[in-house]
This record gives structure tokens, C-alpha cells and sequence, in this order.
């Protein structure tokens, strides 16, 4: 109510800046912003790269508002907390949701400076029991067991891909899975190496808990992860390609060695190789 009674915008979309991402707010026409510190209730941000500064403006002809900087668990703040704002923006009006984050790759193909449009995650704190919608549910937003199937709109995904194209920078962007830790240490090499086997291509501290809550209350939801890091070591992924490649070499000795038996010669790979 008070950030109604504060401006004249009615946003349809909502967009959370991750670290480093802020100076996308600054891009908004006819700005109101409000510092957390200025909104009755709000959580305070505590993060360098978070300005702290929830932003009013017009976005290509689109009545935006984006959070400049985040709260997360590793701050102190409930998951609750952390995910207050999307409740907020629910009730302002908003239907789309766009959350930005900055994460670190497990993937091969994905590298610092590349974009990852997200197209599912998993959620660690969550699986964990750490979850927003832990306690009474409220119905007003959403149900009590919501369903987490389609967390990342597909058309979303898409016309975001045909942009990249159009924009020449396809090369830098693909789709991939990110996960959630409750940080706010990077990840031993056991766990890097734990999550790149389980399928998840990207690795951030923020992210999963909003979309839940998004999700549970009828928000459609698009992500992108920037690349940062990489937080497999070399060793490793050296070690899984030369793994690969003894695989490959012993299919190859397996199908010559089958092909000179059918042959009705009586030697072998082996045999010829260890004479
Ligand atoms: O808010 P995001 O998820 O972009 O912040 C990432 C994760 C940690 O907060 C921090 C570590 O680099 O950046
Ligand atoms: O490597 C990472 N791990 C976890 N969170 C991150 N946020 C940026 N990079 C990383």
C-alpha cells in the first residue's frame, strides 16, 4: 500500500538484478526509487554490488520495477525474508516475474561471459527443508502444494533465444540448469564434481527460493544466469575427458577385435600389440 500510495506506476514486470546486474535498473525512463532502508517493512540488503533500491521506471515501453540487489539466506535473512519482495510484487499488480543472477559454470560448454537462459533448477536449501513456504500456507497467494513442473516459461525461454539470434550473440547464450546453495562459501571440488554428475550446468546462492515463491503464486517466471566462474578445477575435467576417451579406445578395440574374429583370422588387437 505504501509503495502504491508512493508512485504512479502499475509494473507488469518485475525484474530482480543479481550481483552485478544492477546498472539494468539505471536504464529505466521516469524513475521513482526507493531505498529499502525508506520502505515500511522491507528487508535491508547487505551484499556489495546491491544497491539496495527498489526501482520504478518505463522499460521499452514496459512499466518495470527492479529490485538493485537481492537478499539472501547466507545474510542472516529468513528464506521468508529473502523472498518477501516477490509477494510485494504480486500484490502491486506484477505477472512476470524476470530473476538475474550471477552463478559459476559446472558445464563444459559454459563460460565466463555466457549468458544461461534457465530452463529448470534444483533447490537445494529446499530439498533440504529450507523452504519460503514452509508454515501456515497463505491461500490468498497459492496453494498449499504447489507444483514446481514448469517453474521457467517455455515461450519466455524461446523468444529470449530468438532474440540472441537476432542479436548476433547466439553463441554466448544456451539454456541449462541452475542450482541453488545456501552459500556463502564456493563449493568444495567434491561438491562441484557431486552437482556437475547430477545434471546442474550452473551453481549461484540466490534464485530457486524466489521462483518458488513466484511460482506458488501464479507469477510467470524467466531466469538468466551470467557466467562468472568456473568452479571445476582443470584436473577434473581433464580426468572425465580422459576417462571418456578409454572408454571410446576400449569400444573400438572390443569392435576390431569382433570384426578380425569374424574374419576367421586368430590373432587380436592385444596380441598384435603386445608382439
Ligand atoms: O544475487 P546473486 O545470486 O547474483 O549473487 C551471487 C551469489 C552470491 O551472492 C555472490 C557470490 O558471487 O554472487
Ligand atoms: O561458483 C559459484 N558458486 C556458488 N555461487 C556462485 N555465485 C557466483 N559464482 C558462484
Amino acid at each position: 500500500d505504501w509503495l502504491l500510495s508512493q508512485t504512479k506506476h502499475r509494473p507488469q514486470v518485475a525484474i530482480i538484478c543479481g550481483s552485478g546486474l544492477g546498472m539494468l535498473a539505471d536504464a529505466l525512463k521516469c524513475q521513482d526509487a526507493f531505498h529499502y532502508t525508506d520502505i515500511p517493512g522491507f528487508p535491508q540488503s547487505t551484499v556489495q554490488g546491491h544497491a539496495g533500491r527498489l526501482v520504478f521506471g518505463e522499460l521499452k515501453g514496459k512499466t518495470c520495477v527492479c529490485m538493485q540487489g537481492r537478499f539472501h539466506m547466507y545474510e542472516g535473512h529468513s528464506l521468508c525474508k529473502t523472498t518477501f519482495p516477490v509477494r510485494v510484487f504480486k500484490l502491486l499488480g506484477v505477472e512476470t516475474l524476470i530473476v538475474t543472477n550471477a552463478a559459476g559454470s559446472l558445464a563444459d560448454g559454459l563460460k565466463p561471459g555466457d549468458i544461461m537462459i534457465i530452463k529448470d533448477h534444483v533447490n537445494f536449501p529446499g530439498l533440504g527443508g529450507f523452504n519460503p513456504l514452509n508454515g501456515p500456507n497463505d491461500d490468498k497467494f497459492g496453494p498449499r502444494f504447489p507444483a514446481m513442473s514448469a517453474c521457467y516459461n517455455p515461450g519466455l525461454r524461446c523468444l529470449a533465444m530468438d532474440i540472441a539470434k537476432q542479436q548476433g550473440v547466439a553463441e554466448l547464450v544456451q539454456e541449462g540448469v541452475y542450482a541453488a546453495v545456501g552459500g556463502p562459501n564456493f563449493e568444495t571440488i567434491a561438491e562441484a564434481k557431486l552437482m556437475h554428475r547430477l545434471g546442474v550446468d550452473a551453481v549461484g546462492m540466490s534464485t530457486a527460493p524466489e521462483v518458488v515463491v513466484a511460482v506458488h503464486c501464479g507469477l510467470r517466471v524467466f531466469g538468466i544466469s551470467l557466467i562468472t566462474n568456473k568452479p571445476r578445477p582443470f584436473l577434473s575435467v581433464f580426468l572425465d575427458f580422459y576417462r571418456a576417451l578409454s572408454r571410446e579406445v576400449v569400444t573400438m578395440v572390443t569392435d576390431i577385435n569382433a570384426s578380425i574374429q569374424g574374419s576367421g583370422c586368430s590373432c587380436s588387437v592385444s596380441s598384435l600389440t603386445s608382439s
